[in-house]
C-alpha cells in the first residue's frame, strides 16, 4: 500500500492497444530484474526453484518468469479472462502469491477459477498462499472485495 500511496503503481491495461478498460481495476508494478529489493530477490529465488522443479518433473520447458505487484482497491476486480492471449502467448504457468494478513472470506476478493465443466472454485487471497494454474487452460476472474487486496502475480514462460 505504501507503493500505491506513493503513486509507484500504474493502472493496469489489457491487450495490445494498452487502452484502459473496465475489465480490470488493479494497479500494478513490475519487478525490475536488475534492481530487486531483498524481499523481491527472496521471492524471485523461490520462483526460480519452483520453475526448475516444474521443468525437471513435468518437462514444461519454462525459460523465465515475470512478476508484478498488484493492488485492487475496494470494489475493484478483474473480469473473467485467460492469461495467455495476444501478446502473452508464452505464458504457461500463472502463479499468484497473496499478501493479505487476516483475510476474512466475508470480505470477498476471491480468485474464481472456472473448471472444464463450467463449475468454479473460489480461492481467497490469504497471506502466504501461492496459487498455480495453467495459463492457457483456466479462465478466472477476481471478485471485488471490501478492503484493499494485494498480491504478486507471476507468469512462467516457454519460448514462443
Ligand atoms: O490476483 C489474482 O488473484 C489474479 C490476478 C489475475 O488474474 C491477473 O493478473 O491476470
Ligand atoms: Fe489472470
Amino acid at each position: 500500500m505504501a507503493m500505491h500511496d506513493a503513486q509507484l503503481l500504474t493502472p493496469a491495461r489489457v491487450g495490445a492497444n494498452r487502452a484502459t478498460t473496465l475489465l480490470r481495476g488493479d494497479s500494478t508494478r513490475w519487478f525490475q530484474p536488475d534492481a530487486l529489493s531483498t524481499a523481491q530477490q527472496a521471492f524471485a529465488d523461490r520462483i526460480e526453484a519452483l520453475r526448475n522443479a516444474l521443468n525437471r518433473d513435468l518437462f514444461l520447458g519454462l525459460i523465465d518468469s515475470e512478476s508484478h505487484y498488484a493492488v485492487y482497491r475496494p470494489g475493484a476486480g478483474y473480469a473473467r479472462h485467460l492469461d495467455c492471449l495476444r501478446n502473452n502467448f508464452g505464458r504457461v504457468i500463472s502463479a499468484v502469491f497473496y499478501l493479505n494478513e487476516a483475510w476474512q472470506d466475508a470480505e470477498g476478493g476471491a480468485l474464481r477459477l472456472y473448471l472444464a465443466d463450467q463449475s468454479y472454485h473460489d480461492v481467497f487471497p490469504r497471506a502466504g498462499r501461492l496459487l498455480l494454474f495453467l495459463s492457457a487452460q483456466f479462465e478466472h476472474e477476481v471478485l471485488p472485495a471490501t478492503r484493499d487486496r494485494m498480491s504478486i502475480a507471476c507468469w512462467m514462460r516457454q519460448r514462443v
